[in-house]
């Protein structure tokens, strides 16, 4: 429930005269309500249930009152608000019944929304031919609706005790509970992997999911609907078997796969890959699991799903891991290893050094290259200073000795 202030009155007797400094005692505006979204927040666990902006204050003498400061509310991007309209009908208990209506969705750090508009305030007297005045006007008031849908690329999806947010502390920095107990996530944790060359891949970590997640069942919907905006689904699961080995691994992920889609048809177009995690329990055949996964799922899917293989106890598996995330999302951009041109344009240029350094080391020219060889960086490559700006002629440097 959002109010925002009320205008403020203006004083009933002030007169408005050329040598008197002020104004004719206007009242001041209230205070609007107003959403800020932010990136330092990730619930709305600090958003009290009603809210109140100051009012403003009323005129006084000859000078306007305060006007009433607006009231920042701040919440996580993602959120979406929604206006509880009164429906007109009431249950039989009596209680009246409302109606959400979408008004907006913040997407972007800093991006603001006014809820409840401040009230205008009062104007005086000696404003009007007739010397009556106008009161300051309410503020607006509303019954609020969040729902916080997280920005994410990836979701991490599992059962309860999979592995998935000690599997997205060993990838990112975000850090929260790890226990053996199932159930320690309750919320969503969104952790950011940073590539180096400045590509982000925002991955959440998400509760357990059990079967039955899409009819609500342990709250599974309130947890796949933060599935609506990422644009690749990851399935975790746990290859370490042991006693339950009976249970099969494909199974899981079909299930997994089964209650997304039934969430959230959209789901079904997404690409995804599976997280095996805790391969280090060797006794507990681990590798086994998900070797018969990978070969099962390409039998069962045409295009071949990624599988792969971790422990975030010992870091095993993490840069693949990392790498097909990123695959999934941007599929069209490659890292820069592989971005390479395989055989460089090669031009001789002109003015090429073919004479010896100052230190007689011998310096070729091999060519000019589209695009820079990362790969070979065993060879000191030395861009020359007359380089044209779209390309980088490339030296093979031989040292002398
Ligand atoms: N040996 C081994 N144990 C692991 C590994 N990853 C996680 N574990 C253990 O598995 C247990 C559960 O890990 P969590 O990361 O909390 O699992 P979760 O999927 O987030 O569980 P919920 O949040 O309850 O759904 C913890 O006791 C971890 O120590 C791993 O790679 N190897
Ligand atoms: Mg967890």
């Amino acid at each position: 429930m959002a109010k925002a202030g009320n205008g403020g009155n203006p004083a009933p007797n002030a007169l408005r005269r050329p040598h008197l400094p002020k104004g004719p005692g206007y009242g001041g505006h209230g205070g609007s309500v107003i959403l800020k979204a932010t990136t330092q927040i990730e619930s709305f666990l600090d958003i009290p249930q009603k809210v109140t902006a100051p009012h403003g204050a009323d005129g006084h003498d000859t000078r306007r009152g305060r006007t009433g400061d607006d009231l920042y509310l701040q919440v996580p991007l993602g959120t979406i608000v929604r206006e509880r309209i009164f429906s007109g009908y009431t249950t039989e208990e009596g209680r009246r019944i409302f109606l959400p209506q979408f008004r907006y969705q913040f997407l972007r750090h800093l991006d603001t929304y006014v809820v409840a508009k401040g009230g205008i305030g009062g104007i005086g007297p000696k404003s009007f031919k007739k010397g009556d005045m106008r009161r300051g006007t309410p503020g607006q008031r509303t019954r609020l609706e969040l729902e916080l849908r997280v920005l994410n690329d990836v979701a991490l999806l599992g059962l309860p005790n999979a592995g998935k947010t000690s599997l997205l502390a060993a990838m990112s920095r975000a850090h929260t509970r790890i226990g053996p107990e199932e159930f320690s996530t309750t919320r969503p944790h969104v952790g950011v992997i940073c590539f180096r060359d400045r590509v982000e891949v925002r991955v959440c970590d998400l509760p357990g999911l059990k079967h039955g997640a899409h009819q609500d069942k342990l709250m599974g919907r309130r947890i796949l609907r933060h599935t609506y905006r990422s644009r690749a689904l990851a399935f975790v699961v746990n290859v370490a078997r042991g006693e339950k080995s009976e249970e099969d691994v494909l199974e899981e992920v079909e299930m997994l796969r089964q209650e997304a889609i039934q969430f959230d048809p959209l789901n079904a177009e997404k690409p995804w890959m599976v997280i095996g995690t805790k391969c280090d329990m060797l006794h507990r055949d681990p590798l086994f699991h998900l070797d018969s996964l990978f070969y099962r799922l390409r039998a069962r899917y045409e295009d071949e799903i990624p599988v792969v293989g971790t422990s975030s106890r010992f870091g095993l598996g993490l840069t693949r891991c990392v790498r097909t995330l990123r695959q999934l999302v941007y599929p069209d951009m490659l890292e820069p290893r592989y971005r390479l041109g395989a055989d460089p344009i090669l031009k001789e240029h002109p003015k090429a050094p073919h004479q010896s350094s100052d230190l007689g080391d011998q310096v070729d020219l091999i060519g000019e290259a589209e695009r820079l060889q990362v790969k070979q960086w065993c060879w000191c490559f030395l861009v020359n200073t007359w380089s044209k700006q779209d390309s980088i002629y490339i030296y093979r440097y031989k040292p002398s000795l």
